[in-house]
């Protein structure tokens, strides 16, 4: 009998793609998958309560509650409000759930029992809760290691005095205390919550919550990053120590095909590909700014001047809620307007066939995990305006590291996205360094590659944690 993982993302875009990517790899190694969703995102995804995925009978999806109403918003503006609800609602939900489907429990939905969980390490309960009830856990971290690194570093990082980073003071000085990034992390490129504070000097509340959620990782199983030895050997050497075990395998779009259902929680405009083909190699912008990023009507303003100035023909993602609902047609219509039928606009993109599309030049990004290695994946150089979390992080990566970005930093002024799009589609140099770093991520994810070996050597170890687990007598249900 192989094993049964049940896989449990964060309930966010950037978190469940990759995740389901994982999935899809652990179902080419024939292994069985739960997926576990929230109720919300399930009813926008359109799939039932309980639904085993057509083209792949070893991979079915449920879902538990996050706790919130229906209309709350989801996004970055109250990410603290679904942390909470996840850690008091969902967990008991969760753990229900998971008592039902363990070894040894009643059931005839014709999977075997749930032998391994491989959670989002930004649900620590979930790995908790799983080894409570005798399953084995895995924490899966979705950003970048150089990020889960600065982390892991904040102790230090507070001990220094580096961190909370003062109102005014200077962005641009270099950072002491994340190992192995002295010589280029300045400030700025400190996961965004470093600067600012709890309002007495403390630790902004959302670092601290993901601060001890990268602690707490270190004591799972093993830990596995969607990323590859070629982009982030440092990190994860420094990172090695901490952990029992660590699986470096990325990126992992680029290795398993996603499956059919489940994905996209917006509605794909896939439009946009005809458009796009109509178009000259090369020549098109493409803008994204991931799916948590809220902007102003003023930072709007400044990206529509400033593309339209740089003179190339653009398609910009403009999610319903990323600058506001009542906004959005209005908005569109500005984009059209000044594009002078150079622009398209979209509510979501198939970023993944976009980017690999041989009419995109380049991409204006905020540097999320998933766009970053979507986009070194394909070689598309990038201009980055990051917005928070790990994405200053990474946008100093693509810049200072690979060679392959710019950095906006976060300031979005039109002279400034003008003058980077243009360097960006004009630079030979940028060009190069993207098409040689996505030459070396190809090796890593190809046969006898980093990216492969360690994917084999993680479907090894989750097949010697079933054993065990389908062996031992599950611990009594505490709850
Ligand atoms: O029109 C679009 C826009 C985006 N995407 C996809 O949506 C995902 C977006 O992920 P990401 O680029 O990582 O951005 P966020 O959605 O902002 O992701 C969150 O999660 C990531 C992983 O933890 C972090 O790196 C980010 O900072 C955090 O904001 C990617 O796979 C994109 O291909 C589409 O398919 N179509």
């Amino acid at each position: 009998m192989a094993a049964h993982v049940l896989v449990f993302p964060c309930p966010a875009q950037g978190h469940i793609n990759c995740m389901l990517h994982f999935a899809a790899g652990l179902l080419d190694a024939g292994l069985h998958v739960t997926f576990l969703h929230t109720d919300h995102n399930r009813r926008r995804l359109g799939l039932a309560a309980s639904v085993v995925e057509a083209d792949s009978p070893r991979l079915r999806f449920l879902s538990v509650t996050d706790g919130l109403p229906d209309d709350h918003p989801r996004t970055a503006g109250d990410l603290v409000a679904l942390v909470e609800s996840m850690m008091t609602t969902t967990r008991v939900a969760y753990r229900a759930l998971l008592a039902s489907l363990r070894a040894g429990a009643p059931r005839d939905d014709g999977f075997p029992p749930v032998t391994c969980v491989v959670a989002d390490g930004m649900l620590p309960f979930a790995i908790n809760v799983a080894e409570e009830l005798g399953v084995p856990a895995l924490a899966f971290r979705t950003a970048s290691a150089c990020s889960f690194l600065a982390y892991l570093s904040v102790p230090k990082l507070v001990e220094l005095g580096e961190v909370p980073v003062p109102a005014g003071a200077d962005l641009d000085a270099p950072v002491r205390g994340v190992p192995g990034m002295e010589g280029f992390l300045r400030r700025r490129d400190l996961p965004s919550f470093c600067r600012g504070d709890d309002g007495t000097g403390g630790l902004h509340p959302m670092l601290k919550i993901i601060a001890e959620f990268s602690a707490h990782s270190c004591n799972a199983r093993a830990l596995i990053l969607n990323t590859t030895a070629s982009l982030e050997r440092s990190a994860l050497a420094h990172i090695a120590p901490h952990m029992r075990d660590v699986f470096a395998i990325g990126p992992l779009h680029a290795m398993f095909q996603q499956p059919a259902a489940g994905g996209a929680l917006w509605r794909e405009d896939d439009g946009c590909t005809a458009w796009l083909d109509s178009q000259a190699d090369g020549t098109v912008v493409y803008v994204s700014l991931g799916s948590l990023a809220i902007i102003s009507v003023e930072e709007f303003t400044e990206f529509l001047s400033g593309l339209v100035s740089a003179g190339h023909p653009f398609l910009w993602v403009l999610r319903p809620d990323m600058v506001g609902a009542s906004q959005n047609a209005v908005l569109q219509d500005a984009i059209k307007a000044a594009g002078r039928g150079k622009a398209r606009v979209v509510e979501w993109a198939p970023q993944r066939d976009v980017l690999r599309h041989r009419a995109v030049g380049c991409f204006l990004t905020h540097a999320g995990w998933n766009s970053t290695l979507e986009s070194v994946a394909e070689g598309v150089p990038t201009v980055c305006w990051p917005f928070f979390v790990d994405q200053q992080t990474n946008s100093r990566f693509m810049a200072a590291v690979w060679g392959t970005g710019l950095d906006m930093k976060d300031v979005c002024e039109r002279a400034v996205v003008e003058r980077m799009v243009r360097e960006a589609m004009e630079s030979v140099e940028l060009r190069r360094s993207a098409q040689a770093l996505a030459q070396q991520v190809r090796q890593d994810i190809a046969h006898g590659g980093s990216s492969a070996e360690e994917f084999k050597r993680l479907v090894g170890f989750i097949n010697e944690l079933s054993i065990s687990t389908r062996g031992s007598t599950p611990s009594p249900d505490k709850e």
